[in-house]
């Protein structure tokens, strides 16, 4: 839902929409199935349709039938935070470094509790092992954004995933119109299943990543070259953060569906948890995509959309995706971590001058992101919103 690009019009190389189907359904034998599946007690999972099929030219053809490590040659910074306390300029150094040149990077030694990690992990997998009926109990709406979903599109393809959303502190605080004024707020609150009442335990690692969060925040500020602390007012009481659980069950036909197609991340960074299960793919400045190696003890790190804009484009969102597998099932947990919605974005204005004109005009990021939540809805009849809406020509 926070995944930039997703629900716009897909661009693809089939002549025709009828083409298109053609294909579709030479590929699985099958006739198209338009079921409606989020309220039906029908596991999407089951079975393969046409809506999961990924266009060609974004197909993961490359390495996944063997799982080869091939594609770790390349692999992302991994920064060790252990010395945080006495070595600090040079974790500043190294995460600057690391936003620029990759937009990813790995940390080690990050002070999430081992428990409070395997905790999660525990309870990810009963919610997820339960019947499709009773997820449905705690399903999202139209009206609340927050709950269980396996519906999600990416590029207007279907992804191979179910999700369970949930607001770090209970709930997530947005605009209650895109286009007036001022028409107040609206609150949507968290919704925990009452077949499993252990699942708070993601409350304490909600509380042990809002933490991570926020220093990882301050190295990212600070290696601007400004106070650690310049953007805290903006995040301090923000209700716009989200905590994702991503399940990717085992799929019959892993080349031609993605868990979660090529996406840039909408907030400030991202810190996710993949497990030790591939999966995740990163884009590189060459065009080639290169698997982030697990590394169970690590946290992955993603500047987001709004550290973008923040940076004047210092340091950019960079797409990345999701494979799927047809032996394993795959878990991940992404914290994306965002401004108050109140807050009008931009530019830093420190860092720009006379010679480095602001590439963004401000915008309102609740009223942003409350469009973006509602095309996930309804088609309003104009593309959905991007930062790159807001850039101005210098
Ligand atoms: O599952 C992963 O490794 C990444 C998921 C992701 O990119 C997202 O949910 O935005
Ligand atoms: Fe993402």
């Amino acid at each position: 839902m926070v995944a930039e690009g997703a629900h716009l019009p897909r661009q693809h190389c089939f002549v025709s929409a009828q083409e298109e189907q053609k294909e579709k359904e030479a590929i699985l034998g099958l006739a198209s199935d338009d079921r409606e599946l989020s309220g039906s007690g029908l596991n999407p999972f089951d079975g393969f349709d046409a809506s999961f099929v990924v266009p060609p030219e974004h197909r993961p053809s490359r390495h996944l039938a063997t799982g080869s490590s091939e594609s770790f040659a390349r692999d992302i910074p991994v920064i060790d935070l252990a010395s945080l306390g006495y070595e600090r300029k040079s974790i500043v150094q190294q995460v600057g470094r690391a936003c620029e040149e990759w937009g990813f990077f790995q940390v080690v030694n990050h002070g999430v509790p081992q428990t409070i990690v395997q905790g999660l992990k525990d309870e990810a997998k009963k919610f997820f092992d339960s019947p499709r009926g009773m997820k449905l109990q705690v399903k999202r709406t139209a009206d609340n954004p927050l709950g269980f979903n396996d519906g999600e599109l990416t590029k207007n393809v279907r992804d191979w995933k179910e999700v369970y959303d949930m607001a770090p502190g209970g709930f997530f605080e947005l605009p209650a119109d895109f286009e007036a004024d001022d028409t107040g707020s609206v609150i949507h609150r968290n919704q925990w299943p009452s077949f499993l009442p252990s699942l708070r335990a993601c409350e304490d690692y909600m509380e042990a990543a809002e933490k991570l969060a926020f220093t990882l925040l301050e190295l990212m500020v600070e290696s601007m070259g400004l106070p650690p602390c310049r953007t805290h007012k903006h995040f301090e009481s923000s209700r716009t953060s989200l905590f994702r659980m991503n399940h990717y069950p085992v799929c019959p036909a892993p080349e031609l569906a993605l868990g979660v197609s090529r996406h840039k991340d909408t907030v400030a960074l991202t810190i996710l948890l993949q497990g030790d299960v591939e999966g995740l793919e990163v884009k590189c400045q060459d065009g080639e995509w290169i698997t982030v190696k697990p590394n169970p003890e690590a946290f992955v790190i993603n500047v987001g959309d709004v550290m973008q804009v923040y940076s004047n484009d210092k340091y950019q969102s960079i797409e990345h995706r999701v494979v799927v597998n047809k032996n394993v099932e795959r878990y991940s947990f992404p914290y994306f971590f965002s401004p108050g919605h109140w807050v009008d974005l931009g530019p830093i204005p420190e860092l720009t001058s006379d010679q480095c004109l602001p590439k963004y005009k401000s915008f309102n990021w609740g009223k942003y992101l409350k469009r973006r939540f509602d095309s996930n809805y309804k088609d309003l009849g104009v593309p959905n919103l991007q930062i790159s809406d807001y850039r101005v020509n210098v």
